[in-house]
C-alpha cells in the first residue's frame, strides 16, 4: 500500500523494504498488526526490554537483550524496577505478559556486569565499607525482582529454552508461569558461589509447596526440565513452542483484561499480602480494602451482568 502511494506520488526510488517496514511499525507502535498507540496513551520505552500492547488492556513486556543471552546487567535490574512500576500506574494496563526474545529466556546475572559492579567495593580496604557497596548493589538486583510483586497487575510469565540463575528469582516474583516443552531451570547461583539473594529461597518454596525437591534443587544446581517444572506446579501448562504459548497464554491474558479491574488488582494485593502472613492478618487486610471497594461500581455492574447473563465495561483503574 505504502509502495502505490509512492507511486502516486511520483516517488519512484522509494521500495518499502523490509527495513524501512520495520521502522514505520516501530515508530507507530505496531505489532503483529496491532497498533498499540490504539490501546494506550503511553507505552513505555527501555533499552533492554520491549513492551508492546498486543490486544487491549494487556501489555507484553519482553527481555531484549537476544544476543547476550538476555543475560541480567545492572540497566537490566533498574528498568525492570521502571518498567513494572509504570506499567503499575498505567491505569490502560490490566494485565502483563512477560516472556524473552532470542535463544533463550535468559542465561541470568550478566557476569560481565557484576564483576564491575562488585568490583567498586575493591576500592575500600575495611569490611563495612565494602559491605555497604554490596549491600546498595544486592538492594538494587532486588527491587527489580519485587517490583513485579509490587505491580499491582496480574504478571503471566512465559518461559522458553534455558532459565538460569536470576531467571528462577524473576519468574517466582510473578503471578503465573507457563513454559514450553524445551523450556529447562536451573537455580545455578551454588554453582557460582553464591546463596540465591534474590527472591528464589523465598519465594519458589511457596510456589511449589514441596521444601524437600526445592531444597535438593538449591543445594545441587541441577537443572529440571518442563515435565518437572509442571509436575512441582512451578509452571501451569506447558505447550509445544513459544508462538503456541504466547497465543493461548494471550487469551487468558484478555479473559483477566475483561474482568473489574478493582476485583483482580485486589485479588492482587490481598494474595501477595496473605502469602507471608498468618490467615487472620490476611482476612484483616482485605477487610479494609473492601469496607471500601465494596462501594465501587464496578460491584453494581458485575452483579448485574452476572444476572441478566450479559457482559459489561468497567472503567480504568
Ligand atoms: C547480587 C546478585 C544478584 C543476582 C544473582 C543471580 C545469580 C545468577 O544468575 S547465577 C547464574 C548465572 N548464569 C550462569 O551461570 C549461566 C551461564 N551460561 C550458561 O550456562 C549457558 O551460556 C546457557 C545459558 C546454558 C546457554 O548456552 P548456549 O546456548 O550453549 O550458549 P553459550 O555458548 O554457552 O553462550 C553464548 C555466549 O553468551 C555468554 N554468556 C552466557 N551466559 C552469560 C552470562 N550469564 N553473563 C554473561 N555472558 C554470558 C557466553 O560466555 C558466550 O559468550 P561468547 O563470547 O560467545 O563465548
Amino acid at each position: 500500500m505504502a509502495k502505490n502511494f509512492a507511486e502516486e506520488l511520483g516517488l519512484t526510488s522509494f521500495k518499502a523494504s523490509e527495513g524501512w517496514l520495520g521502522k514505520f511499525k516501530q515508530r507507530h507502535h505496531i505489532n503483529n498488526g496491532v497498533l498499540s498507540r490504539l490501546y494506550s496513551s503511553e507505552v513505555p520505552q527501555f533499552e533492554t526490554l520491549a513492551i508492546t500492547v498486543p490486544k487491549k488492556h494487556v501489555f507484553h513486556v519482553e527481555l531484549n537483550r537476544p544476543k547476550q543471552l538476555n543475560s541480567i546487567t545492572t540497566l537490566m535490574w533498574k528498568e525492570l524496577k521502571d518498567c513494572f512500576e509504570s506499567l503499575n500506574d498505567n491505569s490502560e494496563c490490566r494485565v502483563i505478559l512477560l516472556s524473552a526474545r532470542g535463544k533463550h529466556f535468559t542465561a541470568g546475572i550478566d557476569f560481565n556486569s557484576l564483576m564491575q559492579d562488585s568490583s567498586k567495593a575493591e576500592e575500600y580496604e575495611d569490611v563495612a565499607r565494602k559491605a555497604k557497596i554490596l549491600e546498595k548493589l544486592i538492594t538494587h538486583c532486588q527491587d527489580g525482582i519485587t517490583s513485579l510483586e509490587r505491580c499491582n497487575k496480574p504478571i503471566l510469565a512465559v518461559v522458553h529454552s534455558a532459565c538460569v540463575g536470576a531467571g528462577v528469582d524473576l519468574i517466582t516474583a510473578a503471578d503465573v508461569r507457563y513454559c514450553t516443552k524445551d523450556a529447562w531451570f536451573q537455580v545455578k547461583e551454588v554453582d557460582v558461589g553464591l546463596a540465591a539473594d534474590v527472591g528464589t529461597l523465598q519465594r519458589l518454596p511457596k510456589v511449589v509447596g514441596n521444601t524437600s525437591t526445592v531444597r535438593e534443587l538449591c543445594f545441587t544446581a541441577r537443572k529440571f526440565d518442563s515435565q518437572e517444572a509442571s509436575e512441582l506446579g512451578l509452571v501451569s501448562r506447558v505447550y509445544s513452542d513459544q508462538e503456541s504459548a504466547i497465543k493461548n497464554v494471550l487469551e487468558t491474558a484478555v479473559t483477566i483484561a475483561s474482568k473489574s479491574p478493582v476485583a483482580v488488582q485486589n485479588t492482587k494485593k490481598s494474595l501477595v499480602y496473605s502469602q507471608s502472613r498468618p490467615n487472620e492478618v490476611g482476612l484483616e487486610h482485605i477487610k479494609l480494602i473492601n469496607q471500601a471497594m465494596l462501594q465501587s461500581e464496578d460491584l453494581k455492574k458485575a452483579a448485574i451482568a452476572q444476572a441478566t447473563k450479559s457482559t459489561t465495561e468497567y472503567e480504568n483503574l
